[in-house]
């Protein structure tokens, strides 16, 4: 590569095509907290309390549900000539598009990425009231800000590679002693992760995460769904994740997208930040408390879409699946020679 890739700042932005307005907006309005920019008969601009750019979240009325785009900031304008010139000589479909293509966001650069992925990068966007003190219109499970995307990819060391390109660092990862990699954490935010890579059937979005400070607002979550009878939303938690040691919920809205809720995890911003790689057998990387993790979340994730609207192919991961090679983890006994309990069952 002759050309350098953009200064990324860091996760900014995620576009979900959603097939019911109304039942997303209370799902994610009522339910998540998330606070409305702009709504009208298309789509609903939304954002967490302490940001104050127009929107961390796009959801946009369509017929298939699907991911629309990934946005990352980049840190001036310039870096969007740097991002065209360095993805034309990738060689991937690159479109410029100018200041409004999408509301409260400036000119932007879109692009297919070489993993299969919409992404746009951009620097401008209209500024909003930041809500970080307005406790006045905080709920009891008040999100603080988008933490990161995760994506699903058949290919976790060439996902790596990409994104090492673009400057971002691995801050975990989980592989097996032959060196399979699973997934992999990675950051220009001095925190665990602005994308996971999860190996599997890609491109696929696996999930957006928001953040919140405190483990009572992930609690609340979980009992208004309660209230609401909803709990068929929550898919896996509340637990403490292993790899980031964030405190975690997850659950599916009404179209299936997977959203996070995700407390603060730890700072990563040092260049000598020491690497965390897991055992793919170590049955608390995924759960610190070794709760096993449901098959739905190995399983399921959402499309996403070209620069045309069209679904993507999804291509299959050949590489061992971390749900086949589990054993000796994921709810089971910790290691054969601990007396273990839990009896567990492999997903
Ligand atoms: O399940 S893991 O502990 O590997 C995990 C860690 C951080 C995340 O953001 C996540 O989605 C999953
Ligand atoms: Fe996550």
């Amino acid at each position: 590569m002759t050309e350098a890739p953009p200064d990324v700042l860091r996760c900014a932005y995620a576009e979900l095509v959603v097939t019911d307005l109304a039942a997303s907006r209370a799902f994610y309005v009522d339910v998540l907290g998330l606070v409305v920019t702009h709504e009208d008969g298309d789509a609903i601009y939304l954002r967490a309390f302490e940001e104050f750019l127009h929107h961390s979240l796009v959801l946009r009325k369509g017929e298939v549900a699907a991911l629309a785009a990934l946005a990352y900031r980049v840190r001036s304008a310039a870096d969007l000539d740097l991002a065209e010139g360095y993805y034309r000589e990738l060689g991937v479909r690159v479109e410029r598009r100018p200041a409004g293509a999408t509301r409260g966001i400036g000119e932007a650069v879109r692009i297919e990425d070489p993993l299969g992925f919409p992404v746009e990068f951009f620097h401008e966007a209209e500024h909003v009231e930041r809500f970080t003190q307005r406790y006045d219109v905080h709920g009891p499970g008040a999100l603080s800000r988008l933490d990161h995307f995760n994506i699903a990819t058949p290919d976790v060391p060439a996902a790596r590679d990409y994104y090492e390109g673009l400057g971002f660092r691995v801050s975990e990862d989980i592989q097996d002693d032959e060196g399979t990699v699973y997934a992999a954490w990675m950051f220009r935010k001095p925190t665990v992760h602005d994308v996971a890579l999860t190996g599997g059937d890609g491109p696929r979005l696996h999930h957006i995460a928001f953040a919140t400070h405190e483990r009572h607002q992930i609690l609340h979550i979980c009992d208004h769904l309660g209230a609401l009878r909803q709990s068929g939303m929550i898919e896996r938690g509340p637990g403490r994740h292993g790899v980031s040691n964030a405190f975690y919920l997850y659950v599916r809205d009404p179209d299936g997208h997977r959203i996070e809720i995700y407390t603060h995890d730890y700072y990563t911003g040092d260049p000598d930040n020491p690497v965390i790689t897991w055992d793919v057998h170590d049955n608390q990387r995924r759960d610190w408390w070794g709760n096993p993790v449901v098959p739905s979340w190995y399983s399921d994730a959402s499309l996403v879409l070209d620069l045309d609207g069209r679904p993507k192919p999804v291509i299959a991961r050949a590489e061992a699946r971390e749900s086949d090679v589990t054993v000796g983890a994921d709810g089971f006994a910790r290691t054969a020679d601990q007396e273990g309990f839990k009896l567990g069952h492999q997903v």
